[in-house]
């Protein structure tokens, strides 16, 4: 074992290789975290070294190859950095796990599979007794009911996941199918669906995982030859939730075996609930039985956000955090923060962040610094009927005001404001503003400039207003 390669350092002694095996694995235990680390890691061993490689053992072909697959080059670069003269790791079959003389491959493979797959207490509250492997993800702990803000956009699909969660298998529910763009809450439903079966009935086993997880499952069962395995466990469970099914598309092999997964599970009453980004008819490239089946319970949709609530969700999280958060501020990041859920709450936390480490409120001009690359990330070039919108729906007047007669105040003045920041925010002349103003008067232009100016001098309130509704312009 002590030998040197290529003239580089001696490997090194049975006591040293000892310790550079734990800080491998501790190394390998941090980055990918405990669940992870007990689920496809902790059985591994060392067998030694030979020239520049390190042999690695796992007890079943099934994990061999998962951790080949997906923690082989870490494992290189970890043994690396231990000892640069290690230039390979071999991952290997334990002799003891390997199948005996005459002993069918499936059938020591498939064994393996079901072994090697320790169940994580942490996750499987609910799960039978007997069940001896448990695939589901770990859910988060942030994800229930409670703390998901429900609005328009997401009522009816937060109504079909509450129904689910208290009646699984109800009829007309199954499969549920929650659907949406990036960011709206998808994988939030699902998990709050899971923590509410799991505290109502301890004896159902419920496999939450992403479509990914399914089909490397799937493939490394395939290459083991333990596919029975594979399906018995799949077909133990009583409530399946596949996330981003979308990741299936093209993958046809492992579609047609989540179909037949479906099949068994949905015939023996139990519970599917999947997600993906959109609905069953739109994911083209999904086949078509498959399609069908997908769509023969209950379908959801995760609409884009609304301005209200944005504000619902930015109130609720800036309560939650404990740090004082101005009204304003909120409803600033409620109009700039567009696109998703996510976005949203980094931005928020990103706030939360700064307000904790200086110990300050945070105003809008802080919000704006602090955000000002995500804020970047929507600037594009305002054009005067943004900024008649804007102004028209903050003062909630109809936007066909800004270009028609009326002279009423509650109308005329949000015109003049729209006005004075078409003047300010974009590079276009006088007169050309007041044709876009219902063909107004390059003087008119002129005059609603320097009333809106001057009434901001006098009246602190409306200037805030009106600076307010300039920050959210320009960053849009
Ligand atoms: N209505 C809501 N109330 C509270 N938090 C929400 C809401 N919608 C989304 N979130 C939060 O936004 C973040 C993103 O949500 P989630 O991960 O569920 O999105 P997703 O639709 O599954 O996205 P992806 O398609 O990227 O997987 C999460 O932190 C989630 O808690």
């Amino acid at each position: 074992m002590e030998k040197d390669v290529d003239g580089a350092t001696p490997v090194t002694s049975v006591p040293q290789l000892a310790e550079s095996w734990a800080r491998v694995r501790g190394r390998l235990r941090e980055d990918v975290g405990e669940v992870e680390y007990r689920s496809w890691l902790k059985q591994m061993t060392l067998a030694g070294i030979e020239g520049d490689e390190a042999i690695v053992l796992l007890p079943t072909r099934f994990l061999r190859d998962w951790v080949r697959g997906h923690y082989g080059d870490r494992l290189r670069a970890l043994w690396q950095m231990e000892n640069p003269a290690i230039r390979r790791v071999d991952v290997r079959v334990a002799a003891a796990a390997r199948p005996a003389a005459g002993e069918p491959v499936a059938e020591a493979a498939a064994d393996g599979l079901a072994e090697t797959l320790a169940p994580r207490p942490e996750n499987r509250p609910g799960a039978k007794p007997d069940a001896r492997v448990d695939w589901s993800a770990p859910l988060e702990t942030r994800f229930t009911f409670d703390t998901f803000i429900v609005g328009k956009p997401n009522e009816f699909a937060y109504a079909c996941a509450r129904r689910v969660a208290e009646k699984p298998a109800i009829a007309g529910f199954n499969p549920l199918f929650l659907y949406g763009g990036v960011g709206l809450g998808k994988t939030h439903l699902m998990h709050s669906i899971a923590w509410t079966i799991r505290e109502s009935s301890h004896q159902r086993s419920i496999t939450y995982m992403t479509a990914e997880k399914f089909m490397g499952l799937f493939i490394v069962a395939l290459r083991s030859q333990s596919t029975m395995e594979f399906k018995e466990i799949l077909r133990g469970v009583d409530v399946l939730m596949i996330d981003d099914l979308q990741f299936l598309i093209g993958k046809d092999n492992t579609q047609e075996e989540f179909f037949h997964t479906f099949n068994a599970l949905i015939g023996a009453g139990k519970q599917i609930v999947v997600s993906a980004d959109k609905s069953p008819s739109d994911l083209n490239g999904l086949d078509d039985r498959l399609r069908g089946r997908l769509g023969g319970g209950m379908v959801a949709d995760l609409h884009a956000t609304t301005y209200e609530l944005r504000l619902s969700i930015l109130e609720a999280k800036a309560s939650g955090s404990g740090v004082a958060m101005n009204k304003r501020v909120l409803e600033f990041l409620a109009h700039k923060i567009t696109s998703n859920v996510r976005d949203i709450e980094g931005a928020l936390n990103r706030l939360i962040g700064h307000a904790n480490l200086f110990g300050r409120e945070i105003t809008l001009e802080t919000a704006q610094e602090v955000l000002k690359d995500m804020l970047r990330a929507h600037d594009r070039r305002l054009t005067i009927e943004e900024i008649q919108k804007r102004v028209a729906e903050h003062y909630n007047i109809r936007l066909t005001d800004m270009s028609s007669a009326r002279r009423a105040r509650n109308v005329a003045r949000p015109r003049q404001v729209a006005m004075y920041l078409a003047k300010k925010l974009t590079q276009r002349s006088l007169p050309e503003i007041g044709r876009r103003f219902g063909n107004r008067d390059h003087t008119t232009v002129m005059h609603a400039v320097s009333r809106v100016a001057e009434l901001m001098q006098g009246d602190a309130g409306f200037a805030e207003d009106v600076e307010l509704l300039q920050r959210m312009l320009e960053v849009s």
